[in-house]
């Protein structure tokens, strides 16, 4: 997968080559390219944003400059081969969902732009729509200063669920919400650790009986945490047992 992120400030970006998806690039299972947005403009103050119309607080980043940034990034598109998708994090988008990862994780590119101020020019997005798939897309419901860290967290979830970026595949399959529930408690050694045993179930060897447990855990914690999930399962995905909690 390849992946573009336009930004003003790059640095923001460095923690994409660390750690996992460091050796991610390293082993060729992603390409991560990250463009300064000020290399499009061409006054010398390298202004990328204005006064918004209408009034109001804050400032609103420039068309021109955006619009400059995408051509070049995004560059002519072969005849036959898709668009990358567009995605421009921001507290007003979809709310990014493990969904939404698994969905990105089947594109061959990703182009991030990387919104500050009080936003992008909405005819950027308008236009780009036009050539490429565009997603406005939120990490949460609260504000952050510019989209770089929404960046960091939508790229490692999506990265993760690569083919050989994960040690173990399975890990991704049991993710939280892979079965729509959220994961339960986990344990490592020692077996007691300041007065507390782990659960003995999960020491018995009774495999059928530790699925029993994580599960009714996981349902619990669902229940508590995210009854919206709960709500949100097919009729199907609880079985008796499950009901019977
Ligand atoms: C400037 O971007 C944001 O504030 C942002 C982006 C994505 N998700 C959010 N919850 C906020």
């Amino acid at each position: 997968m390849r992946i573009d992120v336009v930004t003003i400030f790059p640095g923001y970006l460095a923690p994409l080559r660390e750690a996992l998806l460091g050796r991610a690039i390293d082993a060729g299972l992603i390409s991560v390219a990250v463009h300064d947005l000020r290399t499009w403009t061409h006054d010398v103050h390298q202004a990328v944003d204005d006064a918004p119309y209408g009034g109001g607080p804050g400032m609103v980043m420039r068309p021109q400059v955006w619009g400059e940034a995408l051509d070049a990034v995004v560059g002519d598109v072969p005849s036959g081969e898709a668009p990358p998708r567009l995605i421009v994090p921001t507290p007003a988008g979809r709310p990014f969902t493990q969904a939404m990862a698994h969905e990105y994780a089947a594109e061959s590119r990703l182009v991030f732009a990387c919104g500050r101020y009080e936003g992008i020019d909405q005819r950027v997005i308008d236009d780009a729509a036009t050539w490429m798939p565009v997603d406005e897309v939120s990490i949460g419901d609260y504000v952050l200063v510019g989209g770089e860290v929404a960046v960091l967290a939508i790229v490692e979830a999506v990265a993760r669920l690569l083919p050989g970026v994960l040690g173990n595949p399975a890990s991704a399959e049991q993710d939280s919400f892979s079965d729509g529930l959220l994961e339960g408690p986990a344990y490592t050694r020692p077996e007691t650790w300041r007065g507390r045993a782990v659960p003995d179930v999960l020491r018995s060897g009774n495999h059928g009986a530790i699925a029993r447990w994580r599960r009714d855990r996981a349902l619990e914690r669902t229940a508590a945490r995210r009854p919206d999930l709960l709500a949100a399962l097919p009729p199907t995905a609880l079985d008796r047992a499950d009901r019977a909690l």
